[in-house]
Order: structure tokens, then C-alpha cells, then sequence
């Protein structure tokens, strides 16, 4: 049980669901159908919350993953983002009045920030909010064409509630953004209120099943009580008051989407991915490693090995990495509202960092995946191309990759600045403050302690380095501005560095925490792979300051290439103790039974363009 937590009872309660277990071949649907079909589970998962009793959110959760594989429901901006915000930005009041309703989906709702000019400059949103304290209501407005919300999951059709991010004026003055809750469409008819012009954007690269939407205000009013006032208030006469607080409490919905992002997106589609492909590479069989001797399972192929067992570390790694992000994200989220807010910013920028690296990595870790399959990998049966469009989404939503790779080194160059000052860094940062050995304690033996020293002093130095080279650009005349964009690639990469290392430090803490011995040795192997892969792939940052020498780099690539063959016997069991029900995974490929080629058949006879009434019958006739 390395993984599943309580989570089995709740998967067995959903797949005995007929509709969950063995609805229509998602793939044989067009959008419309996939989004009618995804609005019907909603409905009896719903029901199903009612009927088990499920009202926490982790056993919810459960339930989801099975009811919605490998896609996101209308469901995901309605209960990681609506909810959350009201809980933690309105006030007691407000949370009475709406969490309830919410919780119970009498109302539904998302979270509305995004706009067709700006979605990553948030201070560049320009949609208003002027109190009128004749009225008591905040007067809603898009005044430009830039000004239209876009992108809003479930804003299409679906939501009858949002909150909006709006910048506050009051008497001329502009207060900056706040959010506010706004009915959108009649809780009778579901029309959307009279002063609001809204729709679905239209198809996209993937998320078929939600109607991401756009909405228009046209001085739209809602009452004074539904701007979210935990935090600040706008009393009836229109005087502001604000707690002592810090600004950025309000991007707190983001901050909390980034952290879950790291397990539920980039750790679930990796595991799933590498699940697929190593599952069916003990299946395929090709070509002939021995002259007259039968044809080898592909898995047996050392390039095969080469390209998915890295992959399998990465997958192991990013999931422990997502658990920890969680960990740390209710911790510091307790602590701030115990009023303790010093660890805000870097939770901002661990959770910032890790969504970037992880849900790059996995995207580029699911394509991997899907070559490696070969021509079925191309079939939408493999299931990988719905994985692959789900979750490379999250290198965009939720805040743009690179920004958040450059968030998270803002928090870096802080922190680095702050040592050289004489501050001591604590928490994912300490090791800026260490004196960091020069000197690669690398042997064969590659204990993982050496492993994660060797991140560590990349991390530290490339860090040092970006904080140097913005001084310099600096000290030559240029503003701090213009010397940080033009440093910015160098920063990203020290952040990458960071995170990087941040990953390693989880997954041997893992590994020394797991008491039986035979999986210790087999989580070893796989952490020492994940970090002499990522030596390898990075090879010049290990040895641009002589850390690394050549002898030490092919002891590297002969020891990566030795784990192959001992992961090798493991490899299977590896992925199966993920524990992905087929449901889950929507694959043929990977099936849990093997039985790929006599599915792969029957899946194909299905297909609509065999029916033979189709038009194009009539026309080839
Ligand atoms: C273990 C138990 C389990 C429990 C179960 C859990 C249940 C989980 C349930 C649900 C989970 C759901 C997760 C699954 C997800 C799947 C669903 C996905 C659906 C997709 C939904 C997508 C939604 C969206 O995309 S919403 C829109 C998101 N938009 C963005 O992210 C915009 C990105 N831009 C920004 O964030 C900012 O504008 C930024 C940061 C780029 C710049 O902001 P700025 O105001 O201009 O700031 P700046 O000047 O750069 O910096 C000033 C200062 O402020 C600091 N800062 C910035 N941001 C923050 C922050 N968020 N918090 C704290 N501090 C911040 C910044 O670092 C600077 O600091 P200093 O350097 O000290 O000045
Ligand atoms: C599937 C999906 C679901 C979404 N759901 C929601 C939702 O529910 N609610 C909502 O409000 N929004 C939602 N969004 C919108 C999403 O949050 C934004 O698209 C995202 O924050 C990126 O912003 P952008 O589109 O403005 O990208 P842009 O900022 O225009 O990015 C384009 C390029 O510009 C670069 N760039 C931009 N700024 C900088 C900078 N400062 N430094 C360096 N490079 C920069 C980026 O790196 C990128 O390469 C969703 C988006 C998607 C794809």
C-alpha cells in the first residue's frame, strides 16, 4: 500500500456504478457527445456523493478518478477552485450562505479571472467592479474587447455561479483586484441574466468534456455582500478596509491549483502513461534478438529499456514529489490562518516551481511514452493521446510554465541575495545557506546521499551564477528590469535546477522511509536511475565547474545502463502496483489481462466509420 492510502474501497464503490464502469467508447464520440456524456456523470456522481455519503474531498477524489478517467469535468473548476475560494476568501457570513448550496451542487460554479487579452500579467486584467453605495451594488463592466473573460472552465453552459476577479473602484479610486461572487444564469431557467453575453469558446487541443467559456459584462450589478470580505471590505457608505495583509492573499485559489496540480495531473498521467507502455511492451513481441529463437518481447530490447525505465523513476518521482507538495500546501495553508503568513512566499514558489517542472516533464514523459508503442502508441486505443492532451494542459493553465519557472527563481534570487547578507534560509531553500563542497564525493557505489549532493550543488550553483550575472548586467547599465529579461533564460534554468533537486531530496527520503527491505532495494534502483539519468541529460551543468569529470560521467552511463537489466524483472510489478483499475487507464494496450491484439480487433469493428449506413458508403458506392 505504497501508494493508495484508503482510496480502494471508494474506487470499488464507483466501478460497480454500470455507468461509470461501461459507458460509451469515448473515443468514438464527437465533442458535443463527450461533453453531453461527461454532464451525465456529473449528474450520477452526484447522485452517488448522496448515496455514499461521500462529502470529503480526498474520498470524492476516489470516486472521480474512476467516474472521470483521464479527463476534466466540469466538476474540477467547480470543486478545486469555486469552493476553495469562497472557504478560504469570503467571510463567515459569506461562507455560510454559499459553501453549503455549493457543496450540495444546488449551485455550480468556476472561477473567472482570465481574459482574452491577459491571462499570466493578472495586474493587466480591465475588467471593473465600481461601487455604487447609492445602490449598495458593485456595477460589473467589460469595457474593452480584451476585457472579456475567456477560458473559464464550465463557463459555457454549464455554471450558474463564478467568481469573478475584478478590479475594485470605489469614488474613482482603483483598489486593484478582488473577487466577487456573481450569479450568472437563472437558477429557473438557465439562461443567463439579463447584462451578460456569454458562450463556450469553441474546440480545443484537448478538455472536450468542459465548456471552457467567455463572458461579457455589460454594466452588470450584484449587491454590496458579494464581494468576498474575509480579507477586505467595502462597507455600505463605500469606505475600503482591509485586514493588515498581505496583497497576494488573493491569488490564493492559484497557489492551492498548483500545488494539487503536481500529483493529480502531471504524477497521475505519467504513471498512467508508463503503465501503458511497459504493460504492452512485456506483451509485443518483434523482430529477433537471436537468430531462430523466438521473437523477444520488446521490453527485452535495451533501447526499449532505455526510453521507459527512466520514464518509470520520473513517474515514481514526480508522485512522491506531488504527496509532499500536498503535504506542505495544507501546512503552511494552517499556518497562515493561524495568522503565521512568513512561509507564503515560498510555498508561492515551491508550488509555482514543481508545476512547471512536473507537468513539462510528464507531458514530455507521456509522448515519450506513446512512441515508444509504436504504431498502436498512434491509435487512439492506447488511451495515451487522451492523457497526453489532458494533462500537457497543465503546463499552460493554472499560470504559463515559464512564468512560473520565473516566479519561483524571483523567490530564489531573494533568498540568495538574503544569504549574501547575512540572512539564513530555512525550509527548501537551507542548502543556499550551506558552504557547498566543490568536490564530487560520486563513486560506483552511487549512494543516493551522493546522488542528491550532486543536485544540490548544481541547484546551488546555478543559482549563484543567475544571481551574479543580474548583478553584472546591472553594474553595466542596464535597468533592473531589462537585466532581469535578459537573464530570464539563465533563470529558468536555475529554477529548473531547484526543482530538480527538490525531487531527488523527496524520493530518497522515500526510499530511507520504507522499512521492508526488498522494496527499499527496488525504490533504490529506481532513484539511482532517476538521478544519474538527469546527470546524464544535463550532463554540462555537472561538469561546467569541474564538479564532474569524464571518468566520473561514463562511471554514470555504465551504472544507468546496469540498472536497466536490474529494474528489468520489476518492471511490470512496478507499474501494476500503481494500481490503475482498466477503467481508469482507457487503454487497449494496457489492458491488465494482455490480451492487446483480440481487443485492438473488436475495438476497430466498432469504429463509426465502419457503420455502413454512413454517407460515405453512399458516396464511394
Ligand atoms: C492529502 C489530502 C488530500 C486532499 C484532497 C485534495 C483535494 C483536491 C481537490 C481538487 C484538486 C484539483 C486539482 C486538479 C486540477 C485539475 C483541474 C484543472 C482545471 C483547470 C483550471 C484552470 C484554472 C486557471 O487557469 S485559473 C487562472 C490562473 N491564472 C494564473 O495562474 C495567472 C498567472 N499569473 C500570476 O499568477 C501572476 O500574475 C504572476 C505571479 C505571474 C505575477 O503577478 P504580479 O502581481 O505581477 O506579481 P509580481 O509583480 O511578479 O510579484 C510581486 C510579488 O508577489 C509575489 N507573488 C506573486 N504571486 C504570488 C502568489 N500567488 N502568492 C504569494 N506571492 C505571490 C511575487 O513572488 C513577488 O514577491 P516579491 O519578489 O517578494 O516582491
Ligand atoms: C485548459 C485550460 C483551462 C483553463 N481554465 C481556466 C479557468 O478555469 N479560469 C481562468 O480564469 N483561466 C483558465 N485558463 C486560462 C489560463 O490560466 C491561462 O491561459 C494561463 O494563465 C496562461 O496565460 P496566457 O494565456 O495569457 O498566456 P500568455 O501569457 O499569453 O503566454 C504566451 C507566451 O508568452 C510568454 N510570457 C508571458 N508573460 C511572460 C513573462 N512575464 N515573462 C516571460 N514570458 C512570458 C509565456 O511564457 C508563453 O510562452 C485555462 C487555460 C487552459 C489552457
Amino acid at each position: 500500500m505504497l501508494f493508495k492510502g484508503g482510496g480502494l474501497p471508494h474506487e470499488s464503490l464507483a466501478l460497480q456504478e454500470k455507468l461509470f464502469g461501461a459507458g460509451p467508447d469515448y473515443n468514438f464520440m464527437t465533442r458535443i457527445e463527450r461533453f453531453k456524456n461527461s454532464l451525465v456523470r456529473v449528474q450520477h456522481f452526484i447522485r452517488c456523493c448522496a448515496r455514499y455519503n461521500l462529502h470529503d474531498h480526498a474520498d470524492k477524489k476516489w470516486f472521480e478518478g474512476v467516474a472521470f478517467p483521464n479527463e476534466v469535468s466540469v466538476l474540477g473548476p467547480h470543486s478545486g477552485m469555486f469552493i476553495p475560494t469562497l472557504k478560504e476568501q469570503g467571510s463567515e457570513e459569506q461562507i455560510q450562505k454559499w459553501v453549503p448550496q455549493a457543496e450540495k451542487h444546488q449551485i455550480m460554479g468556476t472561477y473567472i479571472q482570465t481574459e482574452l487579452g491577459h491571462g499570466t500579467f493578472v495586474r493587466g486584467l480591465e475588467t471593473t467592479a465600481t461601487y455604487d453605495p447609492k445602490t449598495e451594488e458593485f456595477i460589473l463592466n467589460s469595457p474593452t474587447l480584451t476585457s472579456i473573460k475567456w477560458w473559464p472552465g464550465g463557463l459555457g453552459r454549464t455554471c450558474n455561479f463564478g467568481i469573478v476577479m475584478a478590479l475594485l473602484y470605489i469614488d474613482g479610486k482603483n483598489y486593484g483586484m478582488h473577487p466577487f461572487v456573481v450569479q450568472l444564469r437563472s437558477l429557473k431557467t438557465h439562461e443567463p441574466l439579463p447584462g451578460l453575453t456569454m458562450g463556450d469558446i469553441g474546440p480545443k487541443f484537448g478538455f472536450d468534456t468542459v465548456d471552457n467559456g467567455y463572458l461579457q459584462f455589460n454594466h452588470f450589478g450584484i449587491p454590496r455582500e458579494n464581494m468576498l470580505m474575509k480579507y477586505c471590505q467595502v462597507l455600505k457608505n463605500g469606505t475600503y478596509t482591509k485586514q493588515t495583509r498581505n496583497p497576494k492573499f488573493s491569488y490564493g485559489a492559484m497557489i492551492f491549483v498548483r500545488s494539487m496540480v503536481v500529483y493529480e495531473v502531471a504524477g497521475q498521467g505519467l504513471a498512467k502513461a508508463c503503465t501503458i507502455a511497459i504493460r504492452y511492451s512485456a506483451i509485443r513481441r518483434q523482430s529477433e534478438l537471436k537468430k531462430s529463437r523466438p521473437e523477444p518481447q520488446i521490453l527485452d530490447y535495451q533501447t526499449q529499456q532505455y526510453k521507459l525505465f527512466p520514464l518509470l523513476a520520473l513517474a515514481y518521482a514526480v508522485w512522491f514529489t506531488g504527496v509532499r507538495m500536498k503535504e506542505i500546501y495544507f501546512m503552511v495553508n494552517n499556518e497562515i490562518k493561524q495568522g503565521h503568513t512568513e512561509r507564503l512566499p515560498e510555498l508561492h514558489a515551491i508550488s509555482s516551481g514543481l508545476k512547471a517542472f512536473t507537468t513539462s516533464m510528464a507531458s514530455w514523459g507521456i509522448e515519450r511514452c506513446r512512441l515508444a508503442c509504436g504504431g498502436h502508441g498512434y491509435s487512439a486505443a492506447s488511451g495515451l493521446p487522451k492523457i497526453y492532451v489532458n494533462a500537457t494542459g497543465g503546463c499552460t493553465y493554472e499560470g504559463e510554465n515559464t512564468v512560473m519557472l520565473l516566479q519561483c527563481a524571483r523567490f530564489l534570487m531573494n533568498i540568495y541575495g538574503g544569504v549574501k547578507n547575512g540572512r539564513r534560509p530555512s525550509g527548501s531553500v537551507n542548502y543556499l545557506g550551506e558552504r557547498i563542497s566543490s568536490r564530487c564525493t560520486l563513486t560506483s557505489e552511487f549512494t543516493l546521499k551522493s546522488l542528491a549532493d550532486a543536485f544540490k550543488h548544481r541547484a546551488a550553483r546555478m543559482i549563484k551564477e543567475a544571481s551574479e550575472r543580474l548583478n553584472r548586467l546591472q553594474a553595466s547599465g542596464n535597468d533592473p528590469e531589462d537585466s532581469w529579461n535578459l537573464n530570464s533564460v539563465v533563470l529558468t534554468k536555475a529554477a529548473e535546477a531547484h526543482c530538480h533537486y527538490y525531487m531527488v531530496l523527496v524520493f530518497e527520503s522515500v526510499v530511507e522511509s520504507v522499512e521492508d527491505n526488498c522494496v527499499k532495494d527496488i525504490l533504490r534502483q529506481l532513484c539511482q536511475l532517476l538521478a544519474l539519468c538527469g546527470i546524464q541529460e544535463n550532463s554540462g551543468d555537472f561538469i561546467q565547474d569541474g564538479f564532474l569529470n569524464n571518468d566520473q560521467l561514463e562511471l554514470v552511463k555504465q551504472k544507468q545502463l546496469s540498472l536497466l537489466s536490474e529494474i528489468r524483472p520489476n518492471a511490470v510489478l512496478l507499474v501494476d502496483a500503481f494500481e490503475f483499475h482498466d477503467v481508469q487507464l482507457g487503454s487497449i494496450l494496457g489492458r491488465f489481462d494482455g490480451n492487446v491484439y483480440e481487443n485492438l480487433f473488436k475495438w476497430a469493428k466498432k469504429t463509426p466509420l465502419n457503420k455502413p449506413e454512413d454517407l460515405i458508403h453512399r458516396l464511394l458506392r
